[in-house]
């Protein structure tokens, strides 16, 4: 499939559509809100993985696999954060023909699959921290318009449940975590990110408090959570009764988190980044980080040109650079540069005559276009280099971007006026649930009403008597404000 049929900026959700599919990640499946995941797709996830669990492992955490479903009476039994979740929840009643004596839930997320073991297996200190992540789908039957990546039926993820024995490790992990999928979407995907904490409305309800990295999509003018990392408190300890006997010899329980990302992710990655010739790559994330494709000419040496492509792939795969050729010679170099700009791959190399007789080759940016010609023997060191160049590129003008799209207001209509200008809005709360409840109700309709993101770590200097741009009661934060996925 050549050229994209949608603009970005005309049409987003086709052109997303087209994108995810054009690039091969997503192939369309026939049961809504389901989507399959190409190699294209999984090879991200498959990177951002590589390096996730290298890093929770310095952190002491243990690979695990629970069952996919869960009994009726377990999935109840954490009360409040369970309310509200309910319609999500896709249920087993039959195996064949028959009905099973009690239906059973496929996991929407695995504190109940989890925590009963948790129990069992958390008798003294001793056995504290318990540090369990699992890499695994979790489905959510949900019926508000589904995206691929972004809201779907079924998606992956990995999920950390973790317990202390004392609140300050558990304070201390959640931060950590954090730190971590900062790091997955400014680092990997190159998108930039703002730090929080969910209001006490917006936060997971089973939980103590919620942090999450919210990201922000400037063309729907809608924030997105990126990932989550709660502390639990010691809510589920209570429902599970998980104790253990502490250094006075009576029972405490313990304090618990728990975190996740998901492939929405790589759906963020793919709107923040994506143009009207399609995916754009960040080349941390890359499956192919370098196409090189030959330039035969009418009556020269072809055999020629495709062995020095493939002398210019291995040097490159030696030096650990993500590289393949392209030699189909059913398909014109045209027809091939713009098939791998529409699968966003970061550098293009063209090998013709010219470059053959020179000793170069031509590389061209897929972020900027940018041609240039580099000497054979220095293209490992300057496709290293331009590869770290896409990858800062890439960030810095999705910041300028994000930015762009940041308002601080400090009056109601202001408010009003930047939500409806599609914009990412700061501004000062008095801290009340009721206030955030009314501006729920006082901006409803069919784009969705506005809510609290987060409450950002980093807070602005807030001024004596600065006021509520809801309430007009005395302002307690800065909070980010707007419409949401
Ligand atoms: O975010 C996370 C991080 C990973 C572990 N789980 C927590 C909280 C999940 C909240 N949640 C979200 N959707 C649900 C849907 C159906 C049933 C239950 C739930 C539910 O508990």
């Amino acid at each position: 499939k050549l050229g994209m049929a949608f603009k970005k900026d005309d049409n987003f959700g086709e052109w997303y559509s087209e994108v995810v599919v054009n690039s091969e990640m997503i192939e369309y499946y026939d049961i809504s809100g389901c989507y399959i995941l190409r190699p294209w797709a999984m090879e991200i996830w498959e990177l951002l993985k590589e390096f996730f669990d290298a890093e929770i492992k310095k952190l002491k955490l243990k690979p695990y696999y629970f069952p996919l479903f869960v009994t009726e009476n377990v999935l109840q039994k954490e009360k409040d954060h369970i309310e509200g979740f309910a319609p999500e929840v896709a249920w087993v009643t039959k195996s064949g023909k028959s009905d099973l004596e009690a239906p059973i839930a496929i996991r929407p997320t695995s504190e109940t699959v989890m925590y009963p073991y948790f129990s069992k297996w958390i008798r003294s200190h001793r056995d504290l921290p318990l540090r369990c992540n699992q890499w695994c789908n979790v489905v959510r039957w949900e019926f508000s318009n589904p995206t691929p990546f972004i809201r779907s039926r079924e998606f992956l993820w990995q999920e950390g449940h973790t317990a202390f024995a004392t609140k300050e490790e558990a304070d201390e992990e959640v931060l950590q975590i954090l730190e971590l999928y900062r790091r997955i979407y400014e680092e990997f995907l190159a998108v930039p990110v703002s730090k929080g904490r969910k209001s006490e409305m917006e936060k997971f309800a089973g939980g103590l408090y919620t942090t999450s990295v919210e990201a922000f999509i400037p063309n729907t003018g809608r924030g997105i959570q990126g990932a989550t990392s709660h502390c639990l408190g010691q809510n589920f300890a209570k429902m599970f009764d998980i104790t253990f006997e502490n250094d006075k010899g009576s029972r405490s329980m313990v304090w618990q988190n728990s975190w996740a990302y998901t492939t929405r992710s790589i759906g963020v990655m793919v709107m923040t980044h994506g143009d009207d010739k399609g995916l754009v790559l960040p080349p941390r994330v890359a499956p192919l980080q370098v196409i090189v494709i030959p330039v035969p000419y009418k009556d020269v040496d072809t055999t020629a040109i495709v062995n020095e492509c493939k002398r210019i792939v291995e040097t490159l795969e030696k030096a650990g650079i993500r590289a393949d050729l392209d030699t189909r010679e059913n398909y014109s170099p045209g027809w091939k540069y713009s098939h791998w700009e529409m699968k966003g791959v970061p550098l293009r190399i063209e090998i013709g005559p010219k470059d053959m007789a020179n000793n170069q080759a031509r590389v061209v940016r897929r972020d900027n276009g940018a041609k240039a010609d580099v000497p054979t023997a220095d293209l490992v060191e300057q496709v290293r280099v331009l590869l770290d160049g896409i990858q800062e590129n890439l960030f810095e003008t999705a910041k300028q971007k994000r930015d762009a799209c940041l308002k601080v207001v400090n009056t109601w209509d202001e408010f009003i006026a930047a939500l409806n200008d599609k914009k990412f809005i700061l501004a000062p709360w008095c801290d009340e649930e009721e206030v955030e409840k009314d501006v729920k109700a006082r901006t409803k309709g069919e784009l969705g009403a506005a809510k609290t993101l987060c409450t950002p770590f980093e807070q602005p200097d807030l001024p004596e008597g600065t006021k509520c741009f809801a309430s007009g009661k005395p302002a307690k934060k800065w909070s980010f404000w707007g419409r949401s996925y």
